[in-house]
């Protein structure tokens, strides 16, 4: 069977069962890491059965810069827009929403250090299935370069952790889990 379509297996399997999952916000604040105040945080806008981060993004953006991706129609790099909990939203591609505005803060493009990652899958090594665009991916890969100090994190209820998942050459693993349970540190 093709990587494809075990993938695509995967992804409906991990659907189901994350679809049933549910957690209180507050339990992924209190298992937040900490990073440097300088850091920019790029978080997301949930959409389907994700992990409601709005409530961490709101605690953040007390003490950091947060911005949230924007989906290209014609790349796979996401781009991103600085966000505040006044922020005006606005629809982008397969019902996400990124804030209204100019894609930087008049000081260059604003880049993350730190990038929180949605996804449906993930293992105890960081890897991670997403919906299959590839954007996370091409966008982590493309950061790496950029900022050596890049740092990942998977948001997810612990049941979405599985033993193993299909794997590409192009797949980039998550550096940390954050669920409602604890932080997973992936190296360790
Ligand atoms: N909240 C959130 N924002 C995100 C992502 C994400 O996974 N979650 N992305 C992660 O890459 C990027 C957007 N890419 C996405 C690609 C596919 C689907 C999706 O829902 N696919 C459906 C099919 C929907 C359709 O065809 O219209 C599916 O697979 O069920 C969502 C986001 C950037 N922003
Ligand atoms: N850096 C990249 N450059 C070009 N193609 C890529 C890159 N990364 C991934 N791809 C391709 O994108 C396709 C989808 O990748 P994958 O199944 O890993 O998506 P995903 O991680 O589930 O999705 P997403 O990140 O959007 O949530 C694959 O065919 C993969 O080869």
């Amino acid at each position: 069977m093709s990587i494809a379509t075990r993938k695509a297996q995967a992804r409906e399997r991990a659907k189901a069962i994350r679809a049933k999952l549910s957690a209180n916000p507050n339990d992924f604040i209190r298992n937040w890491p900490g990073m440097e105040p300088s850091a920019v945080i790029a978080g997301y806008w949930p959409i389907q059965n994700e992990v409601d981060v709005r409530p961490l993004l709101k605690r953040l953006s007390q003490t950091h810069p947060i911005v949230l991706p924007v989906t290209p129609r014609d790349r796979l790099r996401l781009s991103f827009r600085r966000w505040t909990p006044e922020c005006e939203m606005e629809r982008g591609p397969f019902g996400t929403r990124h804030p209204v505005g100019a894609p930087s803060d008049g000081s260059g493009p604003l880049l993350p250090d730190v990038v929180l990652v949605p996804l449906l899958a993930f293992t105890r090594d960081g890897d991670r299935l997403g919906y299959g665009g590839g954007y996370y991916d091409a966008t982590l890969a493309a950061l790496k370069v950029e900022q050596p100090s890049l740092r990942s994190v998977g948001i997810a209820y612990a049941g979405q952790m599985v033993k193993l998942l299909p794997k590409e050459k192009t797949d980039i693993p998550l550096d940390y889990i954050l669920t409602e349970n604890g932080l997973i540190t992936t190296h360790l």
